[in-house]
């Protein structure tokens, strides 16, 4: 068996407690062999964590990695001008190679900044997916489905799509990558399209995903049509049961809270896109409250700007005490959780942990900054301190995969190289500035 030793840090405990220990990890399997004392001489490999937090890897439960090539390319507009306006036509002049140095793009910040898992949702998938398998993080991918403005054949081919993928890639990259069926949103996906494929996704035992009340513009086209709030049209249609998560649910009522509550679907929270688009604040304290799971994600990179989980975890603390107008509110430790943990769940990954026997995914945040001292508690740190370039090395499935901040399964440079040039073409191809 070879083993890897993660040692001298502080370890952080399901339960939000943090206690000093080694963790050894089995990289054969790729688990947790056992948390305790010095295994420094016990294992093939060590990884010093002297000063560090070692965290669960952090999940980013939404995003679109791709759009990494399209950050700052059109902010300051609500999410629908946004959209029509900025990002679907340069979208239509998206090549497979441009998905794939996005991915490359985006993967290889997420590793810098302690992200071992993501949920995507995009075109062209399996470009995305080769990218998890080289990078060595693990994912739940699907084709994101559009009907609007398309005619049937269009309608149906686009559900088709997104049917075929998640059957075909799911399992890929040694079961690193899962899948889900993925409509857009309730406004882009048309009725007749989920009354026909819904089922066939359920007979597949394939979770869905989709966005959903993200802005108002999102929920009274809905309303207005079918005299029922977006959930309970989701209900309807069979697209709220356990396993499901959907991105958003800023504008949900009690009702809709309730309806989480009861299928055991999740909410993943995407603070700064809510910001950002001026979309809203999302009721997370009520939703935790209610016991509904919350996962944290980023969005794609061009409504966030970033792909900094720990962004996004002292966002949606600052958001969650906003809204819930309470400084109490949504507090660090549930931050935490709903980063590594909470997130896990809703895409239904074992991963957010760190117990024997878990998934060995790990963030090693280093504590040893100006801005990170004292250390009077680490959970604090995490949420409201600590940034992407704190973390010192990640960790996914027992492989090491950025040590001392150098990452060991992309070329950073050549990357970051590739992606500024692909971007510049792209936006010349689609005619844009
Ligand atoms: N096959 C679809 C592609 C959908 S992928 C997912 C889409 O979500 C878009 N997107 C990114 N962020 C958001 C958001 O916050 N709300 C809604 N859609 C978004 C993204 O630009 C992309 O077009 C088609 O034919 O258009
Ligand atoms: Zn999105």
């Amino acid at each position: 068996m070879t083993t890897l030793a993660i040692v001298d840090g502080q370890v952080l405990r399901p339960d939000g407690t943090v206690e000093y220990a080694d963790v050894l990890v089995d990289q054969d399997d790729g688990t947790i062999l056992d948390i305790g004392d010095d295994y420094r001489s016990a294992a093939t490999a060590v990884l010093e964590a002297d000063g560090c937090l070692v965290a669960p890897g952090f999940v980013n439960g939404h995003t679109h990695v791709s759009m990494s090539l399209l950050r700052g390319y059109a902010d300051d507009k609500p999410l629908q001008a946004w959209l029509q306006e900025d990002i679907w036509p340069v979208e239509a002049a998206l090549t497979p190679e441009d998905i794939r140095v996005g991915a490359e793009l985006g993967i290889l910040e997420f590793i810098k900044a302690g992200v071992t898992a993501f949920a995507d949702m995009y075109f062209e998938m399996p470009e995305i997916a080769a990218v998890v398998e080289e990078a060595g993080v693990r994912a739940r991918l699907g084709h994101g489905i559009v009907t609007v403005g398309k005619d049937d054949d269009a309608a149906y081919a686009d559900a088709e799509e997104g049917l075929e993928v998640a059957l075909d890639l799911d399992g890929a990259a040694e079961g690193r990558i899962s899948t889900a069926f993925m409509p857009h949103s309730l406004t882009t996906v048309s009725e007749d399209v989920l009354a026909a494929f819904v089922p066939k996704a359920r007979e597949a035992d394939i979770p869905i995903h989709y966005h959903a009340n993200e802005n108002r513009e999102e929920v009274d086209p809905i309303v207005d049509e079918h005299g029922m709030r977006p959930l309970e049209y989701a209900a309807g249609r069979g697209l709220l049961e356990d396993g499901d998560f959907l991105a958003h649910g800023v504008h949900l009522d009690e009702r809709e809270i309730e309806l989480l509550a009861e299928t055991d679907a999740s909410v993943i929270h995407c603070p700064a896109s809510n910001m950002k688009l001026a979309s809203g604040m999302a009721p997370v304290q009520d939703l935790l409250d209610a016991g509904v799971t919350v996962g944290l994600g980023t969005d794609g990179a061009a409504s966030n700007n970033d792909l900094s989980m720990l962004d996004e975890a002292r966002d949606a603390a600052m958001l969650g005490k906003l809204a819930a107008d309470d400084a109490s509110a949504v507090s660090a430790e549930s931050v935490v959780h709903a980063l590594t943990a909470g997130s896990a769940d809703a895409l239904g990954l074992e991963s957010g942990r760190l117990e024997v026997g878990a998934p060995a995914d790990f963030a090693v945040v280093d504590l040893d900054a100006p801005h990170l001292t004292p250390v009077h508690d680490p959970v604090s740190h995490l949420t409201y301190a600590a940034t992407a370039s704190d973390v010192r090395h990640t960790i996914c499935d027992g492989q090491v995969l950025m040590c001392d901040r150098e990452v060991l399964t992309l070329d950073e440079s050549a990357i970051c190289d590739r992606a500024s040039e692909q971007a510049a073409a792209l936006l010349e191809r689609a005619g844009a500035e």
